[in-house]
Parts: C-alpha cells; sequence; structure tokens
C-alpha cells in the first residue's frame, strides 16, 4: 500500500454534496464520473496527495444505494493506492483477507480496483486502486 487513495463518502444528493464539499475544502471537484459497473455516479476533491470521492447510486441495486437503505449518509470506504495490484490481492488473500472481487474491475479515475470483505478487515469496506496505464 503506497499511500491512501480516497477516502469514498455516500451521498443521497451529488449536486448538494459538492457543493458542500466545495465550501468544506475551499476547491471545486476536478472530476465527476459515472461508473456503470458499480451504478454510481461519483465526483472527486483532490486533498494534498489523496482525495475525497463522493458517490451517488445511479441505480436501485447499487451497493451505495443498498448502503444507505440502512444508514446514513457518510465514509463508506477507504482506498489504498498499490504498485501491483494483483501481487497485493495475493499478498492479502495468503494474509487472511476476504477478496470480494479476485479479478480487479473498472473503477473510476483511471484505475483497477479491488475491495475486501469489511468483515475482514475490522469493519472498514478497503479498496484497492491501481493506476490503469502502469
Ligand atoms: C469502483 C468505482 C468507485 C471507485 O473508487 O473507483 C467506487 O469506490 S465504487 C463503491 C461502491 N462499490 C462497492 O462498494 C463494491 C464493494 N461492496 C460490496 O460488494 C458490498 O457493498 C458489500 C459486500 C461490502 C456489502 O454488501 P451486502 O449486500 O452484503 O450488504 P449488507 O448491508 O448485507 O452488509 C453486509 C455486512 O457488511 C457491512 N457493510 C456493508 N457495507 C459496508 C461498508 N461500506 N462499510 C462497512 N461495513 C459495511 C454491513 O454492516 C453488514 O455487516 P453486519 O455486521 O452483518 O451488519
Ligand atoms: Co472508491
Amino acid at each position: 500500500m503506497r499511500k491512501i487513495e480516497h477516502i469514498g463518502i455516500a451521498v443521497a444528493d451529488l449536486e448538494k454534496s459538492n457543493e458542500l464539499f466545495a465550501r468544506l475544502l475551499g476547491k471545486e471537484a476536478y472530476k465527476s464520473e459515472r461508473v456503470e459497473g458499480e451504478g454510481v455516479e461519483t465526483s472527486f476533491f483532490l486533498v494534498g496527495e489523496t482525495k475525497v470521492e463522493l458517490l451517488q447510486a445511479t441505480r436501485p441495486d447499487s451497493p451505495i444505494a443498498k448502503y444507505l437503505e440502512k444508514r446514513n449518509e457518510g465514509i463508506h470506504h477507504i482506498a489504498f493506492d498499490v504498485a501491483d495490484i494483483h501481487l497485493e490481492v495475493k499478498r492479502l488473500k495468503d494474509a487472511g483477507f476476504e477478496i470480494l472481487n479476485e479479478t480487479p474491475k473498472e473503477g473510476a479515475d483511471n484505475k483497477l480496483v479491488v475491495f475486501l470483505h469489511p468483515r475482514s478487515t475490522n469493519g472498514v469496506l478497503v479498496e484497492l486502486c491501481q493506476e490503469k496505464n502502469l
């Protein structure tokens, strides 16, 4: 794990939360991106070396929709930047963590992503991110 890539925050209304975080951080989101595979619309704010990712569900079966059915808006996951996602998946699997998708999938912001089940990570949904062009 090289650094915290982003903190993912589940929101009900992306436009409203974009305005709130722009006011909070003193800067606008640098991008918005829809990830069909996850049923999410995201926006990203750069904060030093790391990012805040806001996520709104685009369909009822989205993990974000399911999350917000049971919980208030708030921190949904923490994402770590990794150099080699396949190596990290093997390391973490051997270390006893529960990998949700062993084959990396398309993430936002030009990343390949893998998720670990929160029941194996002290109740925190963990995402691994590798830059796609490496
Ligand atoms: C990829 C685009 C973008 C990016 O950065 O590039 C994203 O970040 S997309 C983010 C949205 N996608 C995902 O979250 C994919 C991975 N998530 C999942 O596969 C599910 O959400 C899963 C398996 C974590 C939970 O799904 P499930 O249907 O099992 O939901 P339950 O409500 O039944 O929860 C089971 C159990 O897990 C706990 N839980 C659920 N979500 C979270 C969470 N975000 N953080 C911590 N814990 C979570 C929940 O409380 C249940 O625990 P229990 O003790 O049984 O009550
Ligand atoms: Co994320």
